[in-house]
């Protein structure tokens, strides 16, 4: 995907950002139970896509960072397909 592609995918995708080869976006929760819980329902969505993010915990704030590994480190449509998932499971 090149990166007018990609401007296009996130110019639907609220919060996200990045470059063809890794999305990103950083969800601020209530508290850090909230985060974590946040963490779980993404895992369950993950495992369920089979297509999994980098997902980093600070507090209350969770980034996600989606890149086809498979794919050599790219952005494809699965990693648009999880990162709607994930803006349908945030607060
Ligand atoms: C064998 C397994 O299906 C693959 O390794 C899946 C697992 N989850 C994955 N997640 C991500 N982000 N990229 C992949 O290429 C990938 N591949």
């Amino acid at each position: 995907m090149n990166q007018d592609e990609l401007s296009h995918a996130l110019s639907a995708l609220p919060g996200w950002t990045g470059s063809p080869s890794a999305i990103e976006r950083t969800v601020a929760c209530e508290s850090f139970m909230g985060a974590i819980g946040l963490v779980n329902r993404v895992a369950e969505a993950a495992e369920e896509a089979n297509h999994h993010p980098d997902m980093e915990i600070r507090w209350r704030e969770v980034t996600f960072r989606l890149s086809t590994h498979s794919e050599g480190g790219v952005v494809t449509e699965q990693d648009l397909a999880l990162a709607r998932v994930i803006n349908s499971l945030a607060p």
